[in-house]
């Protein structure tokens, strides 16, 4: 389908010159507006998964990935055999992204607890790796090595059981060999070639070849997403992450900021897909016709340029009054990613608490979070970034808590327990306690 002809200016606006509900329009997430229709596929396509199984998702990665598919697990030998294609330098790549990654995930390893509340009364947190997660790569449009690192890196150091890795095949069936050799990395072995929603339903309930899981990770598409709420919202599905939903960019930046630089920044998330969306605020007009002249020179470079203009006609460059106007947007908003180009673009930070990663300063391309600064790029998106934290490895543990009461610290809590017991008119509950001190020590 050809793209219509992108017009920037007609993307152009000033903030306090629109009406409330053209700013909340502005803000509108291109993606939830087609919700309704992307739902009633979704349910259609995980009703099929769980009556035929494999037969049903065998079907739908021919209609949409792969029309040959006859087998969908990805085997050690041929898993093998496809990562020794890859080259060297793509290796060491994958090998730096993996290191980083590694290095502030390690960090965030959590640490037991035991707290004495009382004398007598000690109670404990505790964590325990999910044992069996699944892993979703994103692979309609883009390959993602990079996505395979951000959910593979965390698993692999919690120590989870099973960790299966899903991800739609290209049209020869193949999984890329870079995915492939980061899931390696991870020490990922059980690989299927299945993508979309048929993909989560196949985790979520499982089939003959694919055992369910616990819990699934990953971004995707507005259906990948779909799924994933469908299946964590029935008790007999999976958990999941996050919404983790196509890509978005919000930009504020000063007239100091380099035009260049945030262009590039802009067009990076533009070209993720064609629902993807990235905002600008600056507080020069001048700034914005700069940066306006770049995204059309830029583009002209990129072979992605259809989807980043498809993306750039749900986008905006918001001229606003003052940076204090572009912080409380930006805290409606909740962005995905948020880059942060201003001259003092510390301080302004501190203020910017709802997104899902910050991008701080002029040498801080949104694209290093990406790939290999060593933070996760899987980010709660449609402004989730309000409620949802950025993925960590906590994700992949559950916590859960013990506490153990000696007769002197029940002694200690009974009238406070049975109080309250009484209070709330649960008398079976008082009387767990007052049997237990009745008895002679
Ligand atoms: N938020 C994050 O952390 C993050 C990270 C990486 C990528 N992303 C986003 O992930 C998304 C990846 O999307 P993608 O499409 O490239 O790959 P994808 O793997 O999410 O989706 C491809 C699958 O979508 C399904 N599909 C396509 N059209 C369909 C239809 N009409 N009906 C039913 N199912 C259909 C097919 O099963 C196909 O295999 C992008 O939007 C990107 O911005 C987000
Ligand atoms: N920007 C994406 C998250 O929204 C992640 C990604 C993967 N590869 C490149 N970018
Ligand atoms: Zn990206």
């Amino acid at each position: 389908m050809p793209v219509p002809a992108l017009d920037l200016q007609q993307r152009t606006f000033n903030w306090s010159q629109l009406t409330t509900a053209e700013q909340m329009a502005l803000l509108q997430r291109p993606a939830q507006v087609v919700q309704n229709d992307v739902q009633a596929i979704v349910a259609d396509i995980l009703t099929k998964v769980r009556q035929q199984g494999d037969a049903a998702v065998l079907a739908y990665t021919r209609q949409f990935d792969c029309p040959q598919l006859d087998d969908l697990r990805y085997d050690s030998t041929a898993i093998a055999a496809r990562v020794a294609t890859l080259d060297d330098t793509s290796k060491a790549a994958i090998a730096q992204a993996y290191d980083t990654i590694r290095a502030f995930h390690q960090a965030q390893q959590p640490q037991n607890l035991q707290v004495t509340t009382v004398p007598g009364v000690t109670c404990e947190l505790r964590y325990a790796a999910l044992d069996a997660v699944g892993l979703y790569i994103p692979g309609g449009t883009a390959v993602l090595p990079s996505t395979a690192l951000m959910l593979g890196v965390p698993a692999q150091l919690a120590g989870c059981n099973r960790v299966v890795l899903v991800s739609p095949p290209d049209t020869n069936g193949e999984l890329a060999p870079a995915l492939l050799y980061a899931a390696q990395l991870c020490g990922i072995t059980e690989v299927y070639r299945c993508g979309g929603a048929q993909a989560i339903a196949a985790l979520a309930y499982g089939t003959d070849s694919i055992a369910p899981v616990r819990k699934i990770f990953g971004p995707g598409n507005s259906f990948v997403t779909a799924a994933k709420q469908a299946v964590a919202q029935d008790p007999n599905g999976a958990a999941i992450d996050m919404p983790a939903g196509p890509s978005e960019l919000l930009v504020i930046a000063d007239a100091q900021a380099n035009p260049a630089f945030v262009a590039a920044d802009l067009l990076s998330q533009a070209e993720h897909g064609a629902d993807s969306q990235v905002l600008l605020l600056a507080t020069e007009a001048s700034f914005i016709a700069r940066v306006r002249a770049q995204i059309e020179l830029q583009l002209e470079q990129l072979p992605r340029a259809d989807i980043a203009r498809q993306a750039l006609a749900n986008s905006a460059l918001i001229e606003v009054e003052s940076l204090q106007q572009a912080v409380a947007i930006s805290q409606a908003y909740a962005p995905e990613h948020l880059s942060v180009q201003t001259e003092q673009a510390d301080q302004l930070a501190e203020q910017l608490t709802l997104a899902g990663s910050l991008f701080i300063g002029p040498y801080t391309p949104e694209a290093g979070g990406d790939y290999a600064t060593g933070t996760n790029h899987v980010l709660p998106t449609y402004g989730m970034a309000a409620t949802y934290g950025s993925l960590g490895l906590l994700d992949f543990y559950r916590r859960y808590t013990s506490q153990k009461v000696t007769r002197s610290g029940l002694q200690q809590l009974a009238p406070a327990i049975t109080q309250l017991a009484t209070l709330e008119g649960l008398d079976a509950h008082a009387r767990a306690v007052t049997i237990r001190l009745e008895e002679s020590s």
